[in-house]
Parts: C-alpha cells; sequence; structure tokens
C-alpha cells in the first residue's frame, strides 16, 4: 500500500506538550525544613514539547531517541493514559497498547484467567475470548502453564502471554513499546512476522524501540525525538542515521 499523506490519518498529534511536576522531599521532616527555608518543594519538567505527528492508515512509525527522550510518554499518550497539557491528540478505531506489558496482568490469577481478564480489558465479549483463546495460547506458547499463576511465569513468558492477548484483539493501532527486547529471539521473530502481517492488513503501528536493525526492518518511517522535542521525521534509515549523529 503506498504510503502518502493522502491516505486517511490513523493518528494524528497537534503540537502537543506534556510536564511532569517532580518533587523534591521525601518525608514530612523534609518537607518541613523546605518550607522553613522557603525552598521550592516541586519543580516542573517539560517531557514533551511541540511534537506534531500525522500517521496514516496502514502506516508503520519508529519512535527513535535516547533514555527520557519522551517515547513512553508519547505513546501514554497516544493510548490515552495520560493528558496533554496542550495541543491534541485523535486516533481512529480501536488502539491496542503494548505499553506497561502485562500492567492489567493480575499475579495471583493463573494465565487463562489473565487472558480472559486483559482481552475483556482490551473490549472483547466472552464469545469472542473463547473463540481466540487457543490461538493465544499457542502463539504465547505458553503451553501448560497456562493455568499456573502468572507471578511464576519468567519475565519472557509473561511478556509473550500480554504480547499475544493484545495482537488478538481486533485493533486498528497498535502501540508497542520495547516489549520485542523481551521475548527471545525465536518469539522476536514471530513477533516481527506477526506485526508485518498486521502492516500488511493495514494497520497502523507506531513502535518505540532501541533495537534500531529490528525497527529498519518494520518500520518505514521513523520519527527521533531528543529532550521533548522532535528533531527528525522522515525514512525510517535517515532517521536512524540523525539519532547516532545526535547526543542525548
Ligand atoms: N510520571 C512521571 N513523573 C515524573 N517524570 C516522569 C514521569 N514519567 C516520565 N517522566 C520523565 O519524563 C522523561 C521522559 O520519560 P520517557 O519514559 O517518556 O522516556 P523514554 O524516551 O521512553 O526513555 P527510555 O528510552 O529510557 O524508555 C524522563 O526524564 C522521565 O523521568
Amino acid at each position: 500500500m503506498p504510503k502518502t499523506s493522502e491516505a486517511r490519518p490513523s493518528i494524528i498529534i497537534d503540537d502537543v506538550a506534556k510536564h511532569f511536576t517532580l518533587r523534591h522531599t521525601q518525608s514530612f521532616k523534609e518537607l518541613f525544613i523546605s518550607w522553613i527555608q522557603r525552598k521550592k518543594l516541586t519543580s516542573s519538567f517539560q517531557a514533551l514539547d511541540g511534537i506534531d505527528v500525522r500517521v496514516a492508515e496502514g502506516e508503520s512509525v519508529a519512535l527513535l531517541g535516547y533514555n527520557g527522550s519522551g517515547k513512553s510518554t508519547l505513546l501514554k499518550l497516544i493510548s490515552g493514559v495520560l493528558r496533554p497539557d496542550r495541543g491534541r491528540i485523535l486516533t481512529r478505531g480501536r488502539v491496542a497498547g503494548l505499553i506497561e506489558v502485562g500492567a492489567g496482568f493480575h499475579p495471583d490469577l493463573s494465565g487463562r484467567d489473565n487472558v480472559y481478564l486483559n482481552a475483556a480489558i482490551l473490549g472483547m465479549s466472552r464469545p469472542e475470548i473463547d473463540a481466540r483463546f487457543d490461538q493465544i495460547v499457542e502463539f504465547s506458547e505458553i503451553g501448560e502453564f497456562i493455568d499456573t499463576e502468572v507471578k511464576h511465569y519468567s519475565s519472557g513468558m509473561f511478556v509473550r502471554l500480554a504480547f499475544s492477548v493484545a495482537i488478538h484483539t481486533e485493533l486498528d493501532i497498535l502501540l508497542v513499546d520495547e516489549v520485542l527486547a523481551v521475548g527471545d529471539a525465536p518469539f522476536r521473530e514471530k513477533c516481527k512476522t506477526k506485526i508485518r502481517e498486521l502492516v500488511e492488513q493495514g494497520k497502523t503501528m507506531f513502535v518505540v524501540s532501541h533495537d534500531l536493525g529490528m525497527v529498519s526492518e518494520l518500520c518505514s518511517r521513523g520519527i527521533v525525538i531528543r529532550r521533548g522535542k522532535m528533531i527528525f521525521d522522515g525514512p525510517v534509515d535517515e532517521a536512524v542515521a540523525t539519532l547516532k549523529e545526535s547526543t542525548r
């Protein structure tokens, strides 16, 4: 599918800014001393500023940047977990976020129960989950551990199950934050294949990763963020080069 700006927009990010308030006290004593000394108890940190992005339906976009540049914050804004201070974010269709993977997982529940719980959170009905349950488990390769409480899972198993649930839901936009780094090599390959399939089906993909080889393979477009500002938006190879040339 040609990735032109004439395609229907899937995500519109319009002059978005987000700040966080940083606290500088821990205990009541510190709070009291700061108050006596008239020291500021908090400061404001601008995590994102003036972000303008339009993503067309079916585009796969890599979000690149060094640690703390604001990538996860932007994905959380797109998914609606956070709200921008300024600007607006519009998304078309259902957004499935692999952001804080397993955030909806309950450690004391079995893999099976967590599949039902998370798929329901992602908007699937009970009959839909019943129909896809075997596929979800098969893709995750959890096998006989599906009835074990997830607190006994390894971190890779946990991510595999969470990823599998998310990609088997009915989605239009998939937000992927670094999860692919956690699975082992065979699973990563399988995820890449699945992501390519989803892109071919016209789904929109926003991928955050430090694995530049992988994002170059999966994405056609790259956006580079440095200290909360967008410094590049264009072909993914040029985005990777821009990142490598830039400093934190
Ligand atoms: N809830 C919060 N409260 C205060 N500061 C925050 C909060 N969330 C993020 N930040 C700060 O905002 C900045 C951007 O964080 P973010 O997680 O978006 O970076 P990132 O580019 O995803 O980094 P990484 O590559 O390390 O995952 C960081 O300095 C972080 O400390």
